[in-house]
Parts: C-alpha cells; structure tokens; sequence
C-alpha cells in the first residue's frame, strides 16, 4: 500500500539564472488533501509541472505514486490533473473533450455524466469551448480530471474564474474522494476554501518551504489565539482584564474587543468576564487563515 502519494526531495529548479526552486521538499500522504499556498512567483506552478513529470528539476528529484514520473509515464492514468489556467481545444465541445479523455484513459463513458453533474456542466457540455467563459471552462477542465475517480488528484489554483457553487460543489467532491482514501494535492490562493478542506499546508515563500502543518497549525503559530468578545460593557472589560496576565494585546473595534491570549485560556476568560457581571452579546475565536497567512508572509520576508 503506497502511504504517500506524492514525495519531493531538496528540489531545486532554476530557469537560467532564476533560482525558482531552493530545496523544496514534500509529501502529500494519501487520503489527505495537501494545499501549496504562497504569493505570486514563490514556486509553486513549478513545482506542480516537476511532479507532473512535465519539467525537469535541477536538483532533487520526486515520486509521483512511488514511481519517477520521468520514467513511469503510466503513472498518469491515474492522476487526474487540473493545470493552472487550463488551455482546452476550443473547436471541440465540453462533451467531445469528455470522451476523448474516457478513450484515452480507457474509462467507461457512462462516466461523463456523473462527473458533469459535479461540476454542474450538465446543460452546457453541448456547447464549443470556444463559447465558454473562464469559470465553464475551469469546470470541464475540473471534470475532465476527475474522470474515472483518480487515485490522486492534482490542481493548480482550480478556483481561478469558478463560482461560489462551484467552490462549494468542489469541496464537497474533494471530502467524498479523501473518503474513498484517494489523495488531492494542489494549490490555491482561496484561503477560505483551504482551510475548509486542508489537512496539511505547504506555505511556499521564495521558493523554500516555509511552513509545513495543518492549518489550524498555520493560524495558532503565526496568528496567535484571538479571542474577539462583543459587548456594551466596553470600559467594564479594559477595568477587569487589566490584571490577567495570559492577555497580551487588547484592541477595541467598533463594539468588538480584541484579545490576544498568550496561550488558549479561552474557559478560563469567558468564565471570568461572565463572573465579573459583564454582559457578552458573543464570543469567538479569530481563526481567520487569511489572516495567519499575511502574517506568516510578513515574517518569512524579513527572514529571507
Ligand atoms: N518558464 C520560465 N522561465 C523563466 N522563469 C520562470 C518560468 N516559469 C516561472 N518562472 C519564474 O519562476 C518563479 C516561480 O514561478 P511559478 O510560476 O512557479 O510561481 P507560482 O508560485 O506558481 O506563482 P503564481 O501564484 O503567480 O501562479 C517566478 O519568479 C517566475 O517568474
């Protein structure tokens, strides 16, 4: 049984004199869904193309479903790919793509009614290409990937142009796919829909990783526990917690109160603030990885 399905080594890529890649090394464990976040030319499409055998590393080297995906062009028949930017043939329908694909992959075509059904594509897959906007044609492009249930599923920032329905369709598929053990890499920049569906986070920041864990990992390093607390009683709460020493940072916003906590004393605060007789309209945990994520980006610059 193959435990990880995508393993990358100390890779390295330079484009002439462009350093793109500085040792990057990952795995993406099966039944799992690993997302590659990070700005704008940190690496990441590069790294995708090197795992799909589709460019060379300069250094390192990678395993695709324990294979080398250099050697083992097979391998591919059992990933499903969504490229950055998908570039379909525009002179051929949704559907005619479909089943090009189910040929190819020697997939049954019973199966292109189910996957037009994921992606909501059911009344336009007739239509050319040509005729698509950019979110129809991210959708056949998602479909055209999930095609026969792949082993391992693998998308470079699939949420460019797609919809809300979409977006929600989407993560419901990847939770259904993670049931079935299959695995999904890929990368976003939707950090709402991340955080939503990530197991592991891969924070790429000038081609090294910056950051591995769980997202929930990512906000409590780099945002901290924050604790926002809505109420009337404003000056009450300034007066009670000033002698608590496990807060930090008090930020007052509008009827919001900002707390940062030095560590999760979020049982012991509630029941003290309640006790001291302050009225609370609502209580939560800040655990916004947008947030987390500016943060973390911030610190890795002054780093680099
Ligand atoms: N074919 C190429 N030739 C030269 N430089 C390249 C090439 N492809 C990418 N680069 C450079 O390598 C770096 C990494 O690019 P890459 O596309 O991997 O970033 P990315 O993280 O996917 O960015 P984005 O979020 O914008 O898609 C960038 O500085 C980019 O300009």
């Amino acid at each position: 049984m193959i435990l990880v399905s995508v393993r990358a080594e100390e890779v390295e890529k330079f484009y002439g004199n462009k350093h793109a890649l500085r040792g990057v090394s990952l795995e993406a464990e099966n039944g799992r869904i690993t997302s590659i976040l990070g700005p704008n030319g940190a690496g990441k499409t590069t790294l995708i193309r090197i795992i799909m055998g589709l460019i060379f590393p300069s250094r390192g080297k990678v395993e695709v479903l324990n294979k080398d995906p250099f050697k083992n062009k097979k391998i591919f028949k059992e990933i499903g790919y969504v490229q950055e930017l998908p570039n379909l043939p525009p002179f051929m329908t949704g559907k005619e793509l479909l089943e090009m694909s189910c040929r190819i992959k020697g997939i049954d075509k019973s199966e292109i009614k189910r996957v037009l059904e994921i992606v909501g594509m059911e009344d336009s897959a007739n239509k050319k290409i040509a005729k698509y906007s950019k979110g129809m044609t991210q959708r056949i492009a998602i479909a055209e990937a999930i095609l026969g249930n792949p082993e391992l599923l693998i998308m470079d920032e699939p949420n460019i142009g797609t919809d809300p329905s979409l977006n929600y369709n989407m993560r419901e598929m990847l939770k259904e796919m993670r049931k079935d053990g299959k695995s999904i890499l890929m990368t976003s920049h939707v950090l709402d829909d991340v955080k939503k569906v990530s197991d592991d986070v891969y924070l790429i920041f000038n081609g090294k990783v910056f950051f591995h864990g769980s997202p929930e990992d990512l906000i409590k390093k780099f945002l901290g526990v924050i604790v926002i607390v809505e109420s009337d009683d404003k000056e009450s709460i300034k007066s009670v917690i000033k002698d608590l020493d496990y807060i930090t940072n008090i930020k007052f916003d509008n009827k919001r109160i900002i707390l940062k906590l030095k560590e999760d004393r979020r049982e012991d605060l509630i029941h003290y603030l309640v006790t001291s007789g302050i009225k609370i309209r609502s209580f939560y945990l800040d655990d916004e990885l947008e947030e987390a994520y500016l943060m973390a980006i911030k610190e890795a610059s002054k780093s680099d």
